[in-house]
């Protein structure tokens, strides 16, 4: 059996070597001759997978390590029986600590003591936008949740949500919708003209779903006109040639990482090895928690002495700080539209280990409830 797979799949080996023969090759330059004589095909975001790929190849498996599926041509797979696999979840937690750490910072750009005075709108309300919905609330935040579809669906029995409007009227705004073009709740260029002349300099967007569902040209308008918004994109439209004048205008600009733990990576992986074993019947003998190594950082104290706010900070941004992605990003992007989409691809390619909240005991002496609380709404492990 012959896998083809996205040279960028951590652990294509250990989860897949006793399952067939593994052909690497790049994800973004995979082609029809690479698949022809392939019978399971792994791939990530940044392969479009449809007719024009696959057409005349023996693929009858299509995973994908990502959670969002905008770059698979569903319709056309069904049709022509090959069966299909995401991987939904996987690096949701990644991308809730992305935004957690930008919060952390933007609160204190903005003054604040306590975060906890910001209000969050999160818009898509899913596994990602879900999370952050559950983590903010048991950190005292006040959130507001969009999610057209659920509200439609779940109606009395969900929780409450509000409209788009509504929703980015918050000091902060986060995007996690998946991209869709023809639904009746498509979110292609969703944030146009409206909805950002609403926004003010009082207020920070996020963005890390898909870069499409914000029209970027507007965008780039807004935040050269008069009381414009602070915005942290880490996706992109036209990715990896992005536009390197949008990058200049964000606060924080980071080339499509915030899933990019090596838990969430790891996860991805597990998911699709478990949907390929169920396919070809199988056993399902290998867990992601076996690949992961020791972090580097393993502990941090706090005393009765620490600042609540700032500890809380420190330690997230211990594991995670965007600052240093921006900074990278930035660097790279000087030469030509072709040179700086080669390193987008390269920053991704080569990202460094980073490991989630949940990897580092954080050990407390004489600190109060709340700051305890708080260190678990993150999902840190404390030792008290
Ligand atoms: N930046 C990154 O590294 C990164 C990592 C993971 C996922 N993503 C992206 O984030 C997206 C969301 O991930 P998820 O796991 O939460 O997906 P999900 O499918 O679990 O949730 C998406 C939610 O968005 C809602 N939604 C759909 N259309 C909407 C609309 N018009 N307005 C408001 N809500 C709408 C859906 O009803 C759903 O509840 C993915 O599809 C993927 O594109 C990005
Ligand atoms: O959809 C997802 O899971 C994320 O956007 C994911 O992090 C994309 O990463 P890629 O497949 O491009 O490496």
């Amino acid at each position: 059996m012959l896998i083809v797979a996205d040279e960028n799949i951590p652990l294509l080996d250990s989860f897949f070597g006793d399952m067939g023969e593994i052909r690497r090759v790049s994800g973004r330059h995979m082609s029809p001759e690479d698949v022809r004589d392939a019978d399971i095909l792994l791939v990530r975001s940044v392969t479009r997978v449809n007719r024009e790929l696959l057409e005349g190849s023996r693929v009858r498996f299509v995973g994908t390590a990502t959670i969002g599926t905008d770059h698979v041509d569903l319709q056309w797979l069904e049709e022509q029986g090959i069966r299909f696999s995401a991987a939904p979840g996987c690096n949701a937690n990644s991308v809730v600590e992305y935004v957690l750490s930008v919060l952390s910072l933007y609160a204190e750009r903005c003054g604040l003591t306590d975060w906890t005075d910001l209000s969050v709108g999160i818009v898509g309300v899913g596994n990602v936008g879900g999370e952050l919905a559950a983590k903010l609330e048991r950190l005292g935040f006040n959130t507001r949740l969009c999610d057209p579809p659920r509200a439609e669906r779940e109606g009395e029995q969900g929780p409450e949500f509000v409209s788009l409007e509504e929703a980015m009227e918050c000091d902060v705004v986060s995007l996690h919708t998946p991209l869709t073009r023809n639904s009746p709740h498509a979110t292609f260029h969703m944030i146009g003209e409206r909805e950002l002349a609403g926004l003010t300099s009082d207020q920070l967007l996020i963005s890390a779903g898909r870069g499409e569902v914000i029209d970027t040209t507007v965008l780039k308008q807004r935040l050269t006109s008069a009381n414009p918004p602070l915005v942290a994109l880490d996706v992109w439209e036209r990715e990896p040639k992005i536009d390197p004048e949008l990058v200049e205008l964000a606060w924080l600009a980071t080339p499509h990482i915030a899933g990019y733990s090596l838990e969430g990576k790891v996860q991805g992986t597990e998911m699709i090895y478990q949907a390929l074993s169920t396919f070809l019947g199988l056993p399902i003998r290998k867990k992601a928690g076996q690949f992961l190594p020791e972090p580097a950082l393993s502990k941090v104290s706090f005393t009765s002495a620490a600042d609540e706010d700032k500890a809380v900070k420190t330690a997230l941004r211990a594991c995670y700080d965007p600052r240093e992605d921006d900074a990278r990003l930035r660097l790279a992007m000087n030469g030509s539209a072709e040179e700086r989409g080669a390193a987008f691809d390269r920053l991704r390619r080569d990202y460094p280990v980073r490991r989630e909240c949940s990897s580092l005991k954080v050990q407390l002496k004489g600190t109060s409830k709340s700051l305890q609380d708080s260190f678990r709404a993150i999902g840190f492990k404390l030792k008290i």
